[in-house]
């Protein structure tokens, strides 16, 4: 679907039509689930449903959804990209028959490379507004979502990717020392926003926040370990079958309670961005309209030019 088209969708307020309802972190529990089924049964009625970027397939007998990113070259978040990823989220989310989403890439060796670059260079200012009004919807839909979310981090994963994942309930990467993950914003020149800070230091802690926001690291899958950026790492042709398996885990419990919990533990960091958002979008535009940030942006896409050729 083109851009133009899913902006008119989601409308001039920037906020998909379905979200009249109450956002997933501010709803009533779902009821209570059956029993679980345990991984690498046959697998019964699946829903499928497929954009340009994204390829989602849910398995109804277990509840659970397999989203895939396949946007070549590098699954970059795009405003197109965004608007698909919310719109599957929301899909999911509001069918009963799910109660959780792996999220990997289709592609090989890239999870995603974060946000488009290429939307931040050189737009408008009503482009900047959509564009990042996209990037709030979808970490507002992942980060607060009723569903069991686990990364299957098959790839590199930077900056915006890395928030992906950090948005999600449980990470699993590939013990590849070659994949790395980190907010690396700081060596674009540019700064990582509140709730991304926000995001990364309820996962990882302040202090190690601190220095690796600082320094803009990206940390080789050993290390990013090591941090608690990921949960655990396993030989990349086991990552599916534990994500299933760690799914399971999560899916054997009430959901009613885990997600009341969830919400617990995630509402103020939330809440934060719902109350500033339109403050966000401001300070968002002021910083990319600036020459510097622009130049900086630049030259860091001619660097990933030159090191390709
Ligand atoms: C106050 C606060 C207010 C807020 C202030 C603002 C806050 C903004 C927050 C920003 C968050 C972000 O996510 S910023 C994005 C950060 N992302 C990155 O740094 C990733 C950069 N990319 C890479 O490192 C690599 O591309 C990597 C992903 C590992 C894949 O390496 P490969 O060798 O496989 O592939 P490459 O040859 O490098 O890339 C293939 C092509 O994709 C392009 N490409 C790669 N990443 C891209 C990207 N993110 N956006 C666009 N295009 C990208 C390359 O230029 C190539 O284009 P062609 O040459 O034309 O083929």
């Amino acid at each position: 679907m083109a851009a133009a088209t899913l902006a008119r969708r989601i409308g001039r307020s920037g906020v998909l039509p379905l979200c009249c309802r109450l956002p997933a972190w501010d709803r009533a529990a779902r009821p209570p689930p059956g029993p679980a089924q345990p991984p690498g049964l046959p697998l019964a009625p699946c829903r499928s449903f497929s954009n340009n970027k994204i390829q989602v397939e849910l398995d109804e007998s277990s509840g659970v959804a397999m989203m895939k990113f396949k946007s070549p070259p590098v699954n970059s978040l795009s405003l197109e990209f965004l608007t698909e990823f919310s719109i599957s989220l929301e899909k999911l989310e509001n069918n009963k028959a799910c109660r959780g989403v792996i999220i990997t890439s289709a592609l090989p060796k890239i999870f995603s490379s974060g946000l488009d670059i290429t939307e931040m260079c050189g737009k408008s200012i009503e482009h900047y507004t959509e564009f990042w009004r996209a990037v709030q919807e979808m970490w507002l839909r992942l980060y607060g979502s009723n569903m069991v979310t686990v990364a299957a981090v098959n790839g590199s994963s930077p900056a915006g990717g890395c928030l992906v994942a950090l948005s999600c309930d449980y990470r699993i990467m590939a013990e590849n020392p070659k994949f790395s993950i980190g907010l690396n914003e700081a060596q674009l020149g540019i700064v990582a926003p509140f709730w991304f800070k926000d995001t990364f230091v309820n996962v990882v802690g302040h202090r190690i926040a601190e220095r690796s926001l600082q320094l803009g690291s990206l940390h080789p899958a050993p290390e990013a370990l090591k941090l608690g950026l990921v949960d655990e790492l396993v030989p990349e042709e086991k990552l599916m079958e534990k994500a299933a398996a760690v799914m399971a885990q999560w899916l054997a419990l009430p959901d009613h309670a885990r997600q009341l919990t969830k919400t617990m533990m995630r509402k103020a960091v939330l809440d934060r961005l719902v109350a500033h958002r339109e403050e966000d979008i401001k300070n968002f535009i002021s910083f990319v309209s600036k020459e510097s940030i622009q130049k900086s942006l630049r030259m860091y896409m001619e660097m990933l030019k030159k090191r390709k050729s």
